[in-house]
């Protein structure tokens, strides 16, 4: 059996039952084939990829807390450190109740080679608890918060492991993690990102995520005899990446007609009232039939359907597994021209082959939302030297870390003899740094 087949076997042997890590190990390892086939007696002497699939360390606690009606309740922390080869760990802390090892795992396997495409000194982590923070009163969260960090706090620091925000975990509950580790530690230090701007937050990093989608997003156009300008954009998700996401791509002159929750999703031709969206996500934090009280034109409809619609442009900006064949499919048959991923892995691995064999321009994840965590890092820079950057200085870092994120990826799949393979790209850039720095540190 070949190299890459035989840690494909390891992975699924050794983690039963954990469907999203096996897919996204399947992923990156598949496309890691010409440049391992070439490396192979070294990478197999140094047991690179098996160590590269195995979590630095994984934890996880115990989070109970006291509910308004003084029940107690237990939910489970977890914080994978996966690889901290190139910097810190890094990355966002998950909120949902669907959220397991598995899930975590994958999404800090992702981080890894994510934060090495940014080019900052970055390593990736993943964390997060199966507590559902919708429905729940501020001071739930906020017990649940300090319960959860009360036990966090021992793995973390400004230069050891970074977390930031993910799904449910928004500027809320950044502040209130960010309050219970100063209160324990006793020490004011980056050990957060996404923070309030009055407590060492950085302008841009709550738009980071979807404007940098959408500026990988016209880069990759750009390479390709297209831009945004009077494009019509099909958006799934209404939460912090959709949200920027859809803002960022208006701007540009682009229509963006729907958005989505996990109830349903919302069809206005005439383009997503930006504002009325802010007002029912950000601050009411409502569910999306309230936008038809904003716009009755507008129509919504349960369950899914976004990539029915006809669309030049797809941003999957919800969750992962959320682009399946049929939706592949879906946007082939009505003319789509380019699908980029704001949400981690939200294209399983059947529709990805289906878009790429049918021509459609495809930007993984890893490289096109990863402009959220490359502003974290830009955070982590500016509360190093104690100093805030303006709007216009960190939005034009931003802007070029995407521009080099892109042309990287693209020239890695040139030089394999993929060209336009983003997928093989992404990978094969994020993984060599990664590979390097390891081999270069001996055996840990
Ligand atoms: N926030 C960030 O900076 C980054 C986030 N991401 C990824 O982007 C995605 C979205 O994250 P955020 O916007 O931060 O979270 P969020 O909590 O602000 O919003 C998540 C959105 O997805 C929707 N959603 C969740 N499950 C769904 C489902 N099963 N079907 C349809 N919609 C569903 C929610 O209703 C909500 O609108 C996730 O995959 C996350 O890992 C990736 C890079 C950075
Ligand atoms: O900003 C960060 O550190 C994390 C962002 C994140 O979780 C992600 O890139 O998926």
């Amino acid at each position: 059996m070949d190299y890459i087949n035989e840690v494909l076997d390891m992975v699924v042997r050794k983690n039963p039952a954990e469907n999203e890590f096996h897919q996204a190990v399947k992923e990156v390892l598949e496309s890691l084939r010409p440049v391992v086939e070439v490396n192979e007696e070294n990478y197999r002497r140094e047991a690179l990829l098996e160590r590269l699939v195995e979590p630095d360390r994984q934890i996880s606690f115990k989070v109970p807390w006291v509910d308004d009606k003084g029940y107690v309740q237990v939910n489970t922390g977890y914080r994978i450190q996966f690889n901290n080869a190139i910097g810190p760990y890094k990355g966002g802390l998950r909120l949902h109740p669907s959220v397991n090892r598995g899930i975590i795992k994958f999404l800090g396997f992702e981080q890894v080679f994510k934060n090495s495409l940014t080019g900052l000194p970055i390593g990736g982590a993943k964390g997060g608890s199966d507590f559902d923070p919708k429905g729940k009163s501020d001071r739930e969260v906020l017990a649940f918060c300090k319960s959860f960090m009360t036990e966090l706090y021992k793995y973390i620091g400004a230069d050891t492991d970074v977390p930031a925000g993910d799904i449910g975990t928004g500027a809320r509950e950044i502040g209130y993690l960010y309050g219970q580790y100063k209160k324990i530690r006793g020490t004011y230090e980056g050990v957060l990102t996404g923070k309030g701007l009055t407590y060492g937050g950085s302008l841009v990093r709550k738009e980071a995520t979807g404007y940098g989608l959408v500026y990988l997003t016209e880069e990759m156009l750009k390479a390709h005899g297209h831009t945004l300008a009077e494009k019509i954009v099909a958006v799934s998700g209404s939460g912090n990446v959709a949200i920027y996401a859809v803002e960022k791509a208006a701007e540009l002159g682009a229509r963006v007609v729907t958005v989505s929750d996990s109830n349903g999703w919302i069809y206005d031709e005439a383009g997503i009232d930006i504002k009325a969206l802010k007002e029912i996500k950000e601050v009411k934090r409502e569910r999306l039939t309230e936008y038809l009280k904003y716009r009755p034109g507008a129509i919504y409809t349960e369950g899914r359907g976004v990539w029915n619609v006809k669309c030049d442009i797809a941003l999957p900006c919800a969750t992962q597994n959320e682009l399946l064949l049929e939706d592949a499919k879906n946007l082939v048959a009505n003319g789509c021209l380019a699908v980029a991923e704001g949400a981690n892995m939200p294209t399983d691995l059947d529709a990805t082959k289906y878009l790429q064999e049918n021509g459609i321009l495809f930007a993984p994840g890893k490289a096109a939302n990863a402009g959220g965590v490359a502003t974290s890092a830009l955070e982590m820079s500016q509360n190093s030297e104690r100093l805030s950057w303006s709007f216009e200085e960190v939005d034009e870092k931003l802007k070029l870390i995407m521009k080099n994120i892109f042309h990287n990826m693209s020239n890695a799949a040139r030089e394999y003899n993929a060209e336009g393979n983003y997928v093989l790209g992404a990978n094969i850039a994020g993984f060599l740094k990664v590979a390097d720095a390891m081999l270069a540190q001996g055996i840990w």
